[in-house]
C-alpha cells in the first residue's frame, strides 16, 4: 500500500521506527518528515500529509507527534480527511471499518514502538465496511464539510 507518514520533533523518533518497519514490510512508503528534533510545528506537518492522501499520491496517511492529539485536531481541519489518534488495536481497525479513517494519528510520548507496529499493522488491513449506515454517516461527514466550509473571503 501507498503510505504516506509524517510527524513532528516529538514524533521524530517513534516515525522514524515506524517508516523503517512498514518498508520491511513491503508498504510503499513516502515520508515527509521532519527528520530531526529540531522543532517544528504540528499544523504544517499535517496539512502537508493531507494534501497527499487528498490527492490521492497516498491511500492512507499516519501522523506521530507528541501525543497524537495534535496533528488529529490539525488534520480534521483539512477537507476530505478523516482522522484519529488510535492508542489501541481495536480502535486502529474500526475506525477504518465505520469511519473510513484516512490518517492515523499516534502520540509517540503515549505508546512504545511495538504498539505502535501493531496499531499501524491494524489501520492499513482494515477496509471500509459498506453497510449502508456507515456510508450513510460518512456521506453526511461531507455534507457537512460542505455546508460549514467558510465562504471563500469570509
Ligand atoms: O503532542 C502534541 C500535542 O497534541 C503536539 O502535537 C506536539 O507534539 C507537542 O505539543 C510538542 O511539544 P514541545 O514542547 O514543542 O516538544
Amino acid at each position: 500500500m501507498r503510505v504516506v507518514v509524517g510527524g513532528d520533533h516529538a514524533g521524530f523518533p517513534l516515525k522514524q521506527k515506524v517508516v523503517a518497519r512498514l518498508k520491511a514490510w513491503g508498504h510503499d512508503v513516502e515520508d515527509i518528515g521532519t527528520f530531526s528534533e529540531e522543532p517544528v510545528d504540528f499544523p504544517d506537518v499535517a496539512e502537508a500529509l493531507c494534501r497527499r492522501v487528498t490527492a490521492g499520491e497516498a491511500q492512507r496517511g499516519i501522523l506521530v507527534c507528541g501525543t497524537g492529539v495534535g496533528a488529529a485536531i490539525a488534520a480534521n481541519k483539512y477537507p476530505g480527511i478523516r482522522a484519529a489518534v488510535c492508542h489501541d488495536v481495536f480502535s486502529a481497525h474500526q475506525c477504518v471499518e465505520h469511519d473510513d479513517v484516512n490518517v492515523m494519528c499516534i502520540g509517540a510520548w503515549i505508546v512504545g514502538e511495538m504498539l505502535a507496529y501493531e496499531l499501524v499493522a491494524a489501520y492499513l488491513v482494515a477496509v471500509p465496511d459498506q453497510a449502508p449506515e456507515f456510508r450513510r454517516r460518512i456521506a453526511k461527514l461531507h455534507e457537512m464539510e460542505s455546508r460549514l466550509r467558510p465562504a471563500p473571503g469570509s
